[in-house]
């Protein structure tokens, strides 16, 4: 029997289109080389260095889904000034015939504004703090009004997009957040995370892709950079420390 997950299968890109290698979003390597990213059913996530083009290709792929490109739910007609980039155009999807009943796309950088907006759609049509439980957005810290909305608007039966979502969060509730992916992915949910945290991306079973400059390719949790830097450094702080500042005198 076809399996309703993942929702979102996988993506190419359009071979038919003509594309512009030396202008964003192009010029970025692992767009320029994306072959076909294969979704797992329950987890998939995005590493890479910072500029590595995480942020990018979430977004294109987030539009090519329908969401906001700012974030929120599909519904959401929230924006910045920000441009986004016309990635998703060249973006073939192959989804699943079953379509999920909810969605969200986090983004840590328009999170606030989006919650506000979002805090403030609710209030207006009579409901009182729900996305975010009952003491409202603007009276809990950053980490707490998202887990708020992880606890309270993420529900079964889910497509979940997360960039960076470790951003507000504390290592505990980092492993908070997992636990609550993990139960929502056991009620049917779906998630692609963008991420630079050791801790999230050590969730079993995920299927990991590492943008560098040589493209895409999908990667084990061990030989990720995240888990062997922070391994490296939490088993000897002041050996590393030491010859870190060590090189840094060296290039004075
Ligand atoms: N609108 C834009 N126009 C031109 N270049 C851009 C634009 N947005 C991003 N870039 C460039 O594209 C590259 C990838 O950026 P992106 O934000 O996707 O990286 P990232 O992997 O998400 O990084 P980080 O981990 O720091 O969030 C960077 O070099 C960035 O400067």
């Amino acid at each position: 029997m076809l399996s309703v997950k993942p929702y979102l299968r996988s993506l190419k890109l359009n071979p038919d289109m003509a594309i512009d290698y030396d202008a964003y979003p192009f010029s970025i390597p692992a767009v320029r080389e994306l072959e076909q990213i294969e979704f797992h059913p329950e987890v998939t996530f995005l590493v890479g260095e910072n500029g590595a083009g995480k942020s990018t290709l979430m977004e294109a792929m987030a539009i090519a889904w329908g969401f906001n490109a700012e974030g929120g739910t599909r519904n959401a007609r929230f924006s910045t000034a920000d441009a986004h980039s016309e990635l998703h155009s060249y973006l073939r999807t192959v989804k699943s015939f079953k379509r999920p009943r909810n969605g969200y796309f986090l983004r840590a950088e328009s999170f606030f504004n989006l919650a506000t907006y979002e805090e403030e759609l609710e209030e207006g049509a009579g409901r009182v703090h729900h996305s975010y439980g009952d003491k409202g957005l603007h009276r809990q810290s950053h980490g707490e009004s998202f887990l708020a909305l992880l606890q309270n608007k993420f529900q079964p039966d889910g497509f979940y997009m997360l960039d960076e979502p470790e951003a507000a969060l504390s290592p505990n509730r980092q492993l908070t957040a997992l636990a609550i992916i993990h139960k929502l992915a056991q009620d049917r949910c779906q998630f692609i995370i963008a991420t630079h945290s050791p801790i999230l991306l050590a969730y079993p079973h995920a299927r990991i892709y590492l943008l560098d400059q040589s493209g895409l390719a999908e990667t084990r949790y061990e030989d990720t950079e995240h888990y062997t830097t922070t391994r490296h450094f939490l088993n000897n702080p002041a050996a590393m420390l030491e010859q870190l500042f060590a090189e840094e005198n060296e290039d004075d």
